[in-house]
């Protein structure tokens, strides 16, 4: 076979740039080897003078080294690229080298380009995951969150700046594998070293667009485009908003803007971002994102019905439900459950105790007997009701009002003991009668066993329980809920799996209610201990600091920074529960209106405009849809303008050629039958994975169709794909999923936004299709 002699002169060039890379590379791992020896053993030598302390009270330096090392071992292992872009600049304006070794100058210095046109290239920097220095402190790689290696996103032909040429390196392992180069400034006779500089390649953006999904997202730290650069690198102050349509990245930016904060700040930020994810499926695709960038474990990536401790969201609401349970209105009712949820009914209702509820054998007492001072003392049920009104004045959390009850309690019954007037001239006397009254009462077992069941301590999920009963609900609901409202959540409550929307309410009873006191202790009392109240005075074990900062990351409640992901899905409640744990934290929220599943987005908007407060906003547009090709776009634009009128879609930045693909199920056909076809049938057209989006209440029977065609393709509920993407996808009757609830149709345009390559819809009878099976609300 003979090779044109136009391509065997690209291949020769593409070879030997691969070489001149490679020989970086080489020099790279050495010198990386070379840190890594010296890093343990100045951690050996530490430890065998046994002065190491504590991760921290390892140099800033020592841990970059640390960390590098873990690199290494991760992209021998999993031959990640750890090397992967390098622009070659103009000589600068001024020769001034920044902390990180590179010229600090953006534009060209004014003889950076020679009458003739012709401009040697001044300097060239390597771009990778961390930064790599030489033994003489010259930058071998640049950290791509260094303010040096920006131009190497931002640089446009039309702005180029500095740069020339920006080269976008291709490895694996030890291995350079390929380059892809963009020239900036095409209009140049650039040389290197006096040779010309040589371009290969029509740029790596769509080369990595192209590449097969798999069930995990992949960093894009080698093709971030400009305009979320910008995105990425904001600075941390306020509100950081971003909004963009399906596929413009901007999870992808959410993640990568976590890696630079904490690059930018790490005493700050370390441990202290939150990324909180619609759903457990979008965390655990995107949660390798961040340790491919170098950041294991300082990040955490919670989905929003996972952010309360002990609760995990695994149950889905009916969308009526969801609607009552997100929507602020719930506020009102949890005050009232948080204070009525005090008394106890004597008995449970039949069948309606439900999440761990522990029925008050008793119900509560309406009448306190003691014995002081000799004396029967009583107070009858309108009393207690009084005292009870009394204690619950104000908004304090009702746990933390029990010390106040008490002293009520104890107040009334001294002034029914008749000692109150006893000493009338000498207050000394009479403040020691009541302690001894004071110390007599509560010394007592009948009281104390009379508190407890009279001012219970109260759980968050004791609380819900006890809404799952629809009298008490109706009550506290009154004029808020209607009792149909009232009816369908109280059942939704008597369930033993939790839904998304009940931790958010778990997470505000818990505010109500105030943090019960610690659980006692358990440990063997000797008696001796009982009677002097030695535990007080017995020394508490010394806890390590290892154990102090395990404790202390468990128990964060705030965070110094809040990424919120799919921001749009957020109902006021959810709002509520996440403005928590950032009340002094900056803020990243990215979403899309338009893939909003809530079905109030102003009532939505509203709590989150309460939760970010007056804080400032800077806001951002994601322009470019880098998921689906033009062909997937298109159509689901036609769902966009029914959903959203006016709204635009993002531009699609490529095009396969390959026409979305609509199958029809015959009268008389299964459904099962023609999503199975299609699902072989995709998976046999692309290399990676195929999702089948169905209306949530066909998930289960939808994992049954596709059983047996392992493990690429998945079956998802329309209100799970949210965030995702597939190679391929099918959508399952688009009209089942846009009739499933009030903000259907926003959801079918989630599902129809999905794929990277193919996408076939398939319609039943319901979806009216016409003769080429296009279903009726797809069509023109
Ligand atoms: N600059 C880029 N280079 C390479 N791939 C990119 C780039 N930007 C985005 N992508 C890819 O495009 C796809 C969509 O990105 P991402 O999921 O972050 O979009 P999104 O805006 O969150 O989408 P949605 O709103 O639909 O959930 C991902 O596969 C991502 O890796």
């Amino acid at each position: 076979m003979t090779v044109p002699a136009a391509a065997s002169a690209a291949d020769s060039v593409r070879d030997r740039e691969i070489g001149v890379e490679q020989v970086h590379l080489d020099r790279v791992y050495r010198r990386l080897e070379e840190k890594i020896h010296e890093a343990e053993f100045l951690m050996d030598d530490a430890a065998k003078r046994g002065q190491v302390g504590t991760p921290g009270a390892l140099a800033e330096r020592d841990a970059q080294v640390f960390r590098a090392g873990i690199h290494l071992n991760r992209l021998n292992n999993e031959f990640e690229d750890f090397l992967f872009g390098r622009i070659d600049l103009l000589y600068g304006k001024d020769g001034e080298r920044g902390p990180d070794g590179a010229y600090t100058s953006v534009e060209p210095a004014d003889d950076a380009v020679r009458a003739d046109g012709t401009a040697p290239i001044g300097e060239t920097l390597h771009i990778g995951r961390i930064g790599v220095l030489d033994a003489d402190y010259a930058p071998l790689v640049i950290d791509w969150r260094a303010p040096a290696a920006a131009p190497f996103y931002r640089s446009t032909p039309v702005e180029p700046g500095r740069v020339v040429r920006r080269r976008v390196i291709r490895s694996r392992g030890r291995k350079v594998l390929g380059v892809e180069d963009d020239l900036m400034r095409p209009e140049l006779s650039a040389s290197l070293d006096g040779v010309p500089l040589a371009v290969v390649g029509d740029g790596a953006l769509m080369a990595a667009l192209g590449q097969a999904r798999s069930h995990t997202m992949r960093d894009i730290v080698a093709s971030i485009q400009a305009e979320q650069d910008l995105v990425i690198r904001a600075p941390a102050a306020s509100v950081t908003y971003v909004e963009g349509g399906p596929g413009t990245g901007k999870t992808a930016v959410a993640l990568h803007r976590a890696a630079y904060l904490l690059y930018k700040d790490r005493r700050r930020y370390s441990g202290g971002i939150l990324i909180v994810s619609p759903t457990p499926l979008l965390v655990a695709y995107t949660e390798g994102v961040l340790p491919s960038l170098g950041e294991e474990g300082q990040v955490a990536i919670r989905a929003v019905g996972s952010l309360v401790d002990g609760a995990e969201a695994t149950a889905y609401d009916e969308p009526a439900v969801a609607r009552v349970k997100g929507s602020s209105r719930m506020l009102n009712v949890l005050r009232k459950a948080a204070r009525g949820a005090l008394e106890q009914p004597s008995a449970p209702a039949g069948g309606q105790l439900a999440l761990g509820e522990e029925p008050a054998a008793q119900g509560t007492p309406d009448r306190l007997r003691v014995v002081v001072f000799g004396r029967r003392l009583e107070l009858e049920a309108d009393e207690l009701q009084r005292i009870r009104h009394n204690a619950l004045g104000g908004t304090t959390p009702v746990n933390l009002l029990r010390p106040r009850a008490r002293r009520l309690l104890l107040d009334a019954l001294y002034a029914k003991s008749g000692a109150a007037g006893r000493h009338p001239g000498d207050p000394e006397l009479a403040a020691e009668l009541r302690s001894s009254f004071d110390e007599d009462v509560t010394s007592e077992d009948s009281f104390l066993a009379f508190l407890d069941a009279w001012w219970p301590e109260l759980t968050p999920r004791g609380v819900l329980a006890a809404m799952a009963d629809e009298r008490r609900l109706g009550r506290w609901a009154r004029r808020v809920l209607n009792p149909g409202e009232v009816r369908r959540v109280a059942r939704s409550l008597r369930r033993d799996a939790l839904s998304v929307h009940d931790v958010a309410l778990l997470d505000e009873l818990g505010s109500l209610l105030g943090a019960p006191a610690r659980p006692r202790r358990k440990r063997e009392l000797d008696p001796l201990d009982q009677l002097s109240g030695l535990e007080e005075l017995m020394p508490q074990r010394e806890e390590s600091q290892r154990e102090r900062a395990d404790r202390l990351a468990a128990e964060r409640t705030e965070y110094a920074h809040v990424i919120v992901d799919e921001a749009q899905d957020l109902t006021p409640m959810q709002w509520r529960m996440v403005g928590r744990r950032g009340r002094h934290a900056t803020w990243t929220v990215v979403g899309d209106p338009a893939q909003s599943s809530w079905s109030s987005p102003d009532e939505a908007a509203e709590a989150r405009d309460e939760a970010l407060g007056t804080r400032p906003r800077r806001r951002f547009e994601l322009t470019v849809n880098y998921r689906n090709p033009a062909e997937i776009a298109e159509l689901a634009a036609k769902v966009l303008t029914l959903a959203m009128p006016g709204m635009r879609s993002p531009a699609a930045v490529r095009s396969t050629g390959v026409r979305p693909r609509f199958a029809v199920v015959p009268d008389g056909g299964d459904l099962a039958d023609a999503v199975r076809a299609e699902a072989e049938r995709l998976l046999a057209g692309v290399d990676g994975t195929v999702g089948v989006v169905v209306a949530m209440h066909r998930r289960e029977q939808a994992a049954r169709w596709l059983a047996g065609l392992g493990e690429r393709v998945v079956a998802l509920g329309s209100l799970e794909a949210k965030g995702l993407e597939y190679d391929a996808t099918v959508v399952v009757s688009p009209a089942e999923i846009a009739d499933e609830s009030p903000a259907g149709l926003r959801v079918l345009y989630v599902a129809l936004t999905r794929a990277t390559q193919q996408l076939t819809v398939v319609s039943a009878r319901r979806d009216q299709p016409d003769a080429d099976g296009v279903p009726d609300l797809l069509r023109d």
